[in-house]
Formats: C-alpha cells, sequence, structure tokens
C-alpha cells in the first residue's frame, strides 16, 4: 500500500499512545506524514515516548483519562487551538484485569465499563460535537479486543468491548451522512507492554491457541488502523476487523 500522500499534514489524536499498541499506531501516523497527538494518564510514560517519536514527526502529548469529560473537553479545546481541526480519533485506550466473574467487585465492574465502553463513548461524541459533525468529515477507529466467543475470564472487558462494537455500528449509521466513518480494531493476543501484566504460563498457554502459531506485534494491529483510515478503506464504515491470526475461529481460547 502507497500511504504516504494519505495522512500528510492530517491531524490525529492518539488515546493511550504512550506505549504498546498505541504509540506503534502513533508512530505509523507519524511516519506517513500525519501530526499526531498523543494522550494518557501518566505523564512519564508520555514523556519519554515523545522522545522516541519525534524524529518521525510532529508530535506532541496532553494529560488525558478518557474516564474524565472535563479532561476530554479540554483535549479537545487543546487540538482546535493548536490545529483548529481534527481529521482521525483512535480510540486505543483500555484495558482490564482477569478476574472470574464471581469475584468480580462492584468498583472492579465498574472501572473497567468505564474505562473501556464510557471513556470511549465521552472521547468519541466530544470529538464529533468540536470536530467531526462541524466539518462534515471525520474517522474513527476504536480497538477493542477478541469477543467473538465471549470473554471467560475477563467478563468486564467483554461487556463493554461488545459495547463498543455495537456503537460503531449504531455511529457510523448515526453520522454517515455527515460524512464520518467509524470502524473497529480487535486484536488477538498482541505482543506488547499490556501484555506483561499478565500471568506468563496464561500467556503462554493461550498462544498455543493461535492458529498461524504466533503472538501479534504492535505493528500488525497499526497496520489495520492506517488502512481503516485510509481512502483504502472509504466504503467501510461500522466494520470491526479481526487481528488475531484466526485464533476467534478455532477452538478453546480461553481455559477456565
Ligand atoms: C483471561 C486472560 C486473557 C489474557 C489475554 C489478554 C488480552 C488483552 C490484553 C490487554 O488488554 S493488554 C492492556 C493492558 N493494559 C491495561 O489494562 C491498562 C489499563 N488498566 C487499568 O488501568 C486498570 O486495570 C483498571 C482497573 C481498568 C483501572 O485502574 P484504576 O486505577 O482506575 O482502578 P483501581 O482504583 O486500581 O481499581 C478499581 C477497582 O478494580 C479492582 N482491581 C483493579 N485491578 C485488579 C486486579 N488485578 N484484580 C482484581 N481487582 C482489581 C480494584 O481492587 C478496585 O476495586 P475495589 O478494591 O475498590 O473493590
Ligand atoms: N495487548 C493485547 O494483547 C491486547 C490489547 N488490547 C487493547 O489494546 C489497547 C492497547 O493495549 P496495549 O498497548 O497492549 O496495553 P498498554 O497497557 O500498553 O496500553 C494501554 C494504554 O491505554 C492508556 N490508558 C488506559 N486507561 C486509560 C484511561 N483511563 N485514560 C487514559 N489512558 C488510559 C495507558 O496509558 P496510561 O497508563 O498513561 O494511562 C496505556 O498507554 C487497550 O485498549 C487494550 O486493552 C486488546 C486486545 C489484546
Amino acid at each position: 500500500m502507497i500511504l504516504q500522500d494519505s495522512f500528510q499534514d492530517q491531524i490525529v489524536l492518539v488515546t493511550g499512545g504512550g506505549s504498546g499498541i498505541g504509540f506503534s499506531i502513533a508512530k505509523q501516523f507519524l511516519t506517513n506524514g500525519a501530526k499526531v497527538v498523543i494522550t494518557g494518564r501518566n505523564e512519564e510514560k508520555l514523556q519519554k515516548a515523545i522522545e522516541k517519536l519525534q524524529d518521525a514527526g510532529e508530535v506532541t502529548y496532553q494529560i488525558c483519562d478518557i474516564r474524565e469529560q472535563e479532561q476530554i473537553q479540554q483535549l479537545a479545546d487543546y487540538i482546535k487551538e493548536k490545529y483548529g481541526r481534527l481529521d482521525i480519533l483512535v480510540n486505543n485506550a483500555g484495558g482490564q484485569f482477569p478476574s472470574l466473574a464471581k469475584d468480580l467487585s462492584f468498583n472492579g465492574w465498574t472501572s473497567v465499563i468505564n474505562n473501556n465502553l464510557n471513556g470511549t463513548f465521552y472521547m468519541t461524541q466530544t470529538m464529533a460535537n468540536t470536530f467531526f459533525l462541524e466539518q462534515k468529515k471525520g474517522n474513527i477507529v476504536n480497538i477493542i479486543a477478541n469477543i467473538f466467543k465471549g470473554f471467560p475470564g475477563m467478563s468486564h472487558t467483554g461487556a463493554a468491548r461488545a459495547g463498543v462494537d455495537n456503537l460503531t455500528k449504531s455511529l457510523a449509521i448515526e453520522w454517515a451522512r455527515q460524512g464520518i466513518k467509524i470502524n473497529a480494531v480487535a486484536p488477538g493476543i498482541i505482543q506488547s507492554t499490556g501484555l506483561e501484566r499478565y500471568p506468563k504460563e496464561l500467556v503462554e498457554g493461550i498462544a498455543k491457541t493461535v492458529p498461524v502459531n504466533e503472538l501479534g506485534s504492535t505493528d500488525d494491529v497499526a497496520h489495520a488502523v492506517l488502512f481503516l483510515a485510509s481512502p483504502y478503506a472509504k466504503f467501510i464504515t461500522g466494520e470491526t476487523l479481526y487481528v488475531d491470526g484466526g485464533q476467534r475461529l478455532w477452538g478453546d481460547v480461553f481455559t477456565l
């Protein structure tokens, strides 16, 4: 794919761009000519990421917890002031912890729903109201997870990501006539910083259930995001693209 002209001077927001998959997404957009804003909760992480990314192009950071609507509006105001527009939003920030449903506390459930469903909605609505609907143009890519067979062992995130999967379809229709496209990418097991939070044996066990017999890379996910945000995908909206080495189609993904 020849992408370098597709993103020249496009303004891209990557939430959770300070590490892992979000970092790779930011880097790929920069390499292809975009100007990128990355966000997260941890300033030190964001500063280190900027140091590594700045040779690739124009990149800045803003601290923003996606669960806090006030911080999201401040982020929108920053982008409006700096660039006057936003072209692409990548809702990558998120995460959870493994737990059987019977052991989840009220706060544990709520924090994961807030992080992955509510946070994604607040971010999407604010950027649409501040930029995309007025511009009559915008492109949104949501990062979810492999929820094809449910998500036993992480039912909170399964429910939240299924919510985002469905939100992607609803908004694709609501906003289609306003020139806004919205799609999702569902990563399988990706070798990234996020995976370090999970027990090694658990990850090794799950890795054996991937038909192509390897874990995905953060660039594998980034390539799918760039494709969906590019003119090559101009007739695709409301779709979820699985980047999972075929894992959703084969065998038991999670051992109870
Ligand atoms: C079945 C295994 C499959 C393995 C495949 C993995 C595929 C997916 C991989 C990824 O997604 S990698 C990305 C990983 N990155 C992240 O998860 C980053 C973001 N995550 C977080 O920030 C936290 O996990 C969070 C809980 C979503 C939010 O953190 P926050 O600081 O707001 O919450 P806390 O105040 O610390 O806790 C709130 C509530 O949740 C309970 N809790 C938190 N962690 C755990 C845990 N490890 N186990 C059990 N419970 C946990 C915590 O105790 C609080 O509840 P209460 O104690 O107040 O009842
Ligand atoms: N790695 C994998 O195998 C898979 C990953 N995913 C999903 O892909 C996305 C990226 O994961 P990955 O790169 O692996 O993991 P990381 O933990 O490295 O990335 C998560 C990023 O999200 C940010 N983040 C989390 N919660 C918030 C919040 N409330 N507000 C703002 N930023 C937040 C974190 O930044 P900070 O700490 O600075 O807040 C961090 O940069 C996540 O949504 C993850 O759940 C889905 C399926 C599989």
